[in-house]
């Protein structure tokens, strides 16, 4: 059994008779969602204690004197006349959204020329070497008649048996690059497959949505062939049937790593000895430090049943490091990268080896390809004003611009439950509205859906088949839906919460402008994290600047934010001092309805606990940007609907940074484990504040009628 330290992930079949390792038990981040200790709701008056702070393992440096409209703002944040109003005027009772906040900066844009694709050619599937029924399902049922740049690269060669590197922009068509050809030579094989064979190809995917959508794909592709089996093993489904399913064989396996370990330790009827394909989806995800000991458990699995295989990764950011990896572990691999072949036909040889040795030694220089029709927005928002800022855009594209399918990411589980709630109850009319106001409510519905690793997956399955099959809506999500997942017509990706990384930022804005349609994303940022623009430019992605304020106007639609006031004048459309005053209107909804219960303020606080731990999880070489001293407690606890900045949060951050570590091992020691903090941090946010692989107390699931055909699909 493998040793657990550092692991060469070896992709290559050892020599046989080795059993499968059994790698100690993967340290799954459990997360308890922790209840903070109820408070009574905050009074204005109140100044939150220090103590909420010193005790809380992150560096929570954080600013909280007295009630975020008497906070001293960091000094470095205050411009000069800012200062002066500080000292001339007593402390103002109430804050007001737009006094007190910090500069914005100028957003310095390096144009930088993006590094793009050409998603299709001319080349029709029949011209490749493919079963006819084959070649037919995917023109009649996929409805797909020519191979994009990357079907047209990759499915030869994988037909061949050769391993391969795939690398190619979001939305570009892997996952057919892969399917079409393991259907080809799975179809062809001497002695026709008998489901009782096991699996001849394993799949691995990062997402239990993912692995439902590769299914989903693989079962279309096998429509010709029946005989060949596909089946998903994936977390929270019952083990027991997956058990049964494995028992009467499954052909082609797809799975995500924990699933899988779980059934390789514990199914006694799990075997690979005739699996000859291994597929590694978002592989920069799979072979990262957060799945690292169940790939290891796997590949020992595989290469225990069988010393001969063909490999195959796939990502839209196969980083060197991972590249690095693989040419270790994989046999002889063909590297297939869409986005160097377009370069390479526009610059001298001598240029491109001046390239690849200088980006092999520095990872962070990672170019990644945009998909050519998005459109990439960022747009600077003081803490105070994110909440009605958020709101605002949402009303702006999905009730007044109407048919737009929206994405926002958060960095935890928390938060999305939070907001989906309070921007459902506040902005879908779900609060009682005055007679006056119910007339001015624009006819649209405003959809809102949820879905992040903490939701009973059958929840997830729901959720995530509804989205899948609506034309409007909004989602709220974590990371658990950042990668791979294919739902068409989205419009609009936004990131309220900017990602650990720029190949999560890639991946998140690829959920839009897929296979060459439209698309836009915003990144929203607080005036301290400016420098994220010029990070994003260091890897060749551009974005343009959208004005907060242009935003806000779209409040001047909605009278249900109009100031009642005896003879107030006609609102002129543009009238700065209305926008702000239906600004503060709206925030005062918010904060009404947040603090209209002690379990609502309670949530609020648990929300903005996860927010701040996952804020302290950027790796290191993000910290100058995100750093939790930037922040200021009162002005981001309104972004929770919070009026003051809150007292007695629970002293240790939320599960989404707690990792379950071996009793007296120490969390430093896994850091150190894991080669470097930054990259623990990074996979503590994206991932694990996802609420993937957990394994705790899910959020109870809400109530509600089953639609038939929300049935999960059986193997
Ligand atoms: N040759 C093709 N012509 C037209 N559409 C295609 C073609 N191949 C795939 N598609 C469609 O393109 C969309 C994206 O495909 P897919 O999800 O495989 O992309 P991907 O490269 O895996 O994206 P990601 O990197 O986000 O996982 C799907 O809707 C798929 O049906």
């Amino acid at each position: 059994m493998a040793a657990a330290g550092p692991l060469l992930l070896n992709l290559r079949s050892a020599p046989r008779g080795r059993g499968p390792a059994a790698a100690s038990r993967s340290t799954t981040l459990k997360r308890k969602l922790q209840s903070p200790h109820g408070n009574p709701p905050l009074k204005r008056k109140c100044k939150p204690s220090v103590s909420a702070f010193q005790k809380c393992p992150v560096e929570a440096d954080i600013r909280e004197k007295g009630s975020s409209s008497q906070k001293s703002l960091p000094k470095k944040q205050l411009t000069d006349n800012q200062n002066k109003s500080q000292k001339s005027k007593p402390s103002i009772k109430t804050s007001s959204l737009f006094k007190n906040n910090p500069e914005i900066p100028e957003v310095h844009r390096k144009a930088v020329q993006q590094v793009q694709e050409n998603v299709f050619t001319k080349d029709s599937f029949s011209q490749l070497d493919l079963h006819p029924h084959l070649i037919s399902t995917i023109n009649t049922v996929l409805k797909i008649s020519s191979m994009t740049s990357v079907q047209k690269q990759t499915i030869p060669v994988l037909l061949q048996g050769k391993d391969a590197l795939v690398r190619s922009q979001t939305g570009s068509g892997k996952t057919l690059a892969y399917g079409i050809p393991l259907v080809q030579s799975l179809q062809g094989m001497e002695s026709k497959i008998k489901r009782s064979d096991g699996p001849y190809a394993l799949i691995l995917v990062p997402t239990r949505e993912l692995a439902l959508q590769s299914f989903d794909i693989m079962q279309k592709l096998l429509k010709p062939f029946a005989w060949i089996v596909p089946g998903v093993l994936m977390g929270g489904e019952k083990r027991k049937s997956e058990k049964a399913r494995l028992r009467k064989g499954i052909n082609i396996l797809i799975s995500t790593p924990g699933r899988l370990v779980d059934h390789i330790k514990s199914t006694e009827c799990i075997h690979f000895r005739r699996t000859q394909w291994l597929i590694i989806d978002e592989a920069d995800r799979i072979l990262d430090l957060g799945f690292e000991k169940d790939v290891a458990v796997i590949l020992n699995a595989l290469n225990a049943g069988r010393d001969t295989r063909q490999n195959v990764l796939l990502s839209a950011t196969l980083t060197e490091g991972v590249t690095r990896l693989a040419d270790i572990s994989l046999n002889d691999p063909i590297s297939i990268s869409i986005a160097d072949e377009i370069q390479k036909a526009f610059q001298p040889a001598s240029q491109i080896e001046r390239q690849a040795s200088s980006s092999s030694n520095c990872m962070e220089q990672e170019n990644f390809a945009v998909p050519e029709k998005l459109k990439q927005y960022v747009m600077m928002v003081p803490s105070k004003l994110r909440l009605v800022t958020l709101a605002a855009f949402i009303l702006e594209k999905c009730k007044f611009e109407k048919h737009h399918k929206m994405i926002i990411f958060f960095s935890s589980c928390e938060q999305v439950e939070f907001y989906h709630e309070l921007l459902l109850k506040v902005l879908s009319g779900g609060l009682e509205l005055e007679q006056s106001e119910r007339s001015s409510v624009s006819s649209a519905h405003l959809q809102f859906l949820r879905l992040h690793g903490n939701m009973e997956q059958e929840e997830r399955t729901e959720v995530f088949q509804e989205f899948l099959k609506s034309k409007t809506g909004i989602l709220l999500c974590t990371d658990v839906a950042a990668r791979g997942l294919d739902l068409p017509q989205v419009t609009w990706i936004v990131q309220y919460n900017a990602p650990a990384s720029p190949a999560e930022y890639i991946h998140r804005i690829g959920r839009t402008a897929r296979i060459g349609c439209h698309g836009n994303s915003l990144l929203v940022l607080a005036p301290s994290e400016a420098e994220y623009v010029s990070l994003l430019a260091s890897h060749k992605i551009n974005v343009s600047e959208m004005k907060m304020e242009k935003v806000l106007l779209s409040l001047m639609k909605d009278d249900r934010f109009k100031l009642h006031r005896p003879r107030s004048k006609k609102s002129c459309g543009t009238d700065p001092q209305e926008v702000r005053e239906r600004a503060t209107v709206l925030q005062t909804k918010f904060e009404n309805y947040v603090h209209s219960s002690e379990g609502t303020v309670r949530w609020a606080k648990k929300a903005l606990q996860s927010f701040l731990c996952a804020y302290t999880t950027y790796p290191r070489n993000l910290k100058h940007i995100f750093h939790i001293k930037s922040l200021h407690l009162g002005h981001v606890a309104k972004s929770f609907g919070l009026r003051d900045a809150p007292q007695n949060l629970t002293a240790l951050p939320t599960a989404g940074s707690k990792k379950k570590t071996k009793p007296g091992r120490k969390r430093s020691d896994l850091l150190k484990k894991t080669h470097g903090k930054h990259r623990l941090a990074e996979i503590l946010r994206s991932e694990y504040s996802s609420g993937m692989d957990t394994g705790v107390s899910k959020v109870k699931k809400k109530k509600k009628q089953r639609k038939p055909g929300n049935q999960q699909i059986p193997a």
